[in-house]
């Protein structure tokens, strides 16, 4: 059996990017780009007002002006002022020929045509954005590795962008393994218990943006589970099994992988739960059985998952790491490293009832996964431990 690190180590050493794809601006939220990008115009395309108002030539502001037009946002014909005049002017109206400042509207009077001004603060280029002051045409607007947010989404569309080249989600499938599992709300017969596995796995990939996801069960049949992993195999870039993983008369997953010429890199890690956790590749593909019990599959997802798909698409892994005090005793053995239900608040930890990895009711109430290692036995209040905060 191998250590909690030593799995997580050879995990990323079998981590390859996927390839880039082309997308439409309007998917590509929560994407990293894979390319730079350039702008390909002066953003703002011309000079225009940033106030409702009146468009004058700085050097008139102390004399009364003609009124001799206006320019509204959208207009696709310029004036020209000349000296002593000015134009009435919206928010991001071009700016007329000849103006080069804009007085509010509130510090003005209007009579007869007329405008005089009452705006001591007034400076030339008052209240007007300069053609190509967001952006000029050639400059670098966004460099490839960030991260797409919504405000970058926008940036990009603003400057007249809408396709980008960036690292795709990974597709993901899901292999549910187990003769006794039952959809929920149906009938339990005996000896049924309800699917969860793949709800809670499909809940945190869409949380990831994620949305290629296929589900297949795979009963508990050598055969039906050979030929759903090896589809399963070809179609995504990651599987993940649940269930199978240990030595039971019934737990197929090693068999079937190595039949679907998946080539194991570690099966059992000293942990709990998830200590059957079996991870393989077959051609940059990442195979993950994770043990059955729905909370091990969780914590297993959150330590090994979670960070390996945002390798793909070349994410940061910015799962949460933190020290915190724990708020009462707790004992553990030595030899596993154990990862407890926990519940974390300004710099205190609590761990939670209903440990055992069969259960879900803490982990649904829990923030944080308290990390003990391996050597650690009897635990005090105040010991300093490790927490891993779960995403939202
Ligand atoms: N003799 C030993 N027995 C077991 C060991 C061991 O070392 N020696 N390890 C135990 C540990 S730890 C775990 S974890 C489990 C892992 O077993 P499997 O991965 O083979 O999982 P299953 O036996 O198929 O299922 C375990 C448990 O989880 C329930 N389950 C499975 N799939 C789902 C699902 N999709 N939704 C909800 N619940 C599910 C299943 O009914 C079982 O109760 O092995 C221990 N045994
Ligand atoms: O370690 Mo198992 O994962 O207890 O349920």
């Amino acid at each position: 059996m191998i250590s909690v690190k030593e799995a997580k180590d050879l995990i990323s050493q079998h981590i390859t990017l996927l390839n880039p794809i082309s997308i439409d601006l309007a998917q590509a939220s929560g994407h990293v780009l894979a390319n730079d990008v350039y702008a390909k115009y002066d953003i703002p395309a011309f000079s225009q007002s940033s106030m409702d108002g009146y468009a004058l030539k700085f050097e008139d502001h102390k004399q009364e002006l003609a009124l001799i037009g206006e320019m509204a946002a959208g207009t696709a014909t310029s004036i020209t002022i000349l000296q002593g005049q000015t134009s009435r002017i919206f928010t991001g109206a071009p700016l007329p020929q000849g103006a080069d400042t804009v007085v509010m509207q509130e510090k003005i009077t209007r009579r007869d045509g007329k405008i005089t001004l009452q705006d001591p603060n007034l400076k030339p280029g008052l209240n007007v954005r300069d053609k190509g002051s967001e952006i000029m045409a050639g400059a670098l607007a966004m460099e490839k590795g960030n991260l797409l947010s919504p405000a970058a989404i926008g940036f990009l569309a603003g400057i007249g962008i809408n396709q980008v080249s960036v690292y795709p989600m990974p597709k993901i499938s899901i292999i549910v393994t187990g003769k006794e599992l039952q959809q929920p709300g149906k009938t339990l017969e005996f000896g049924q218990v309800y699917e969860s596995n793949s709800y809670s796995l499909s809940a945190a990939l869409k949380h990831e943006g994620i949305e290629q996801i296929a589900v297949y069960e795979a009963d508990d049949d050598l055969e039906i589970l050979k030929k759903v992993l090896q589809t399963a195999t070809e179609s995504s870039d990651v599987v993940l099994l649940t269930g199978g993983v240990s030595v039971g008369d019934y737990d197929f997953v090693i068999e079937a992988a190595s039949h679907c010429g998946i080539k194991q890199i570690f099966h059992k890690v000293k942990q709990k739960p998830g200590k059957p956790l079996f991870f393989g590749t077959k051609n940059q593909k990442l195979i993950f059985g994770l043990p059955g019990n729905p909370s091990s599959v969780l914590c297993c997802y959150y330590n090994y998952v979670l960070p390996s798909i945002k390798s793909l698409s070349h994410k940061s892994n910015n799962v949460v790491e933190l020290q915190a005090k724990l708020t009462h005793s707790y004992s553990k053995a030595a030899g596993l490293t154990h990862f407890l239900k926990g519940k974390y608040e300004n710099g205190l930890v609590t761990p939670l009832s209903a440990q055992e990895s069969y259960r879900l009711s803490s982990f649904a109430q829990a923030n944080c996964l308290i990390c003990l290692d391996e050597t650690q036995e009897d635990l005090k209040k105040g010991d300093i431990l490790t927490v891993l905060i779960l995403p939202d």
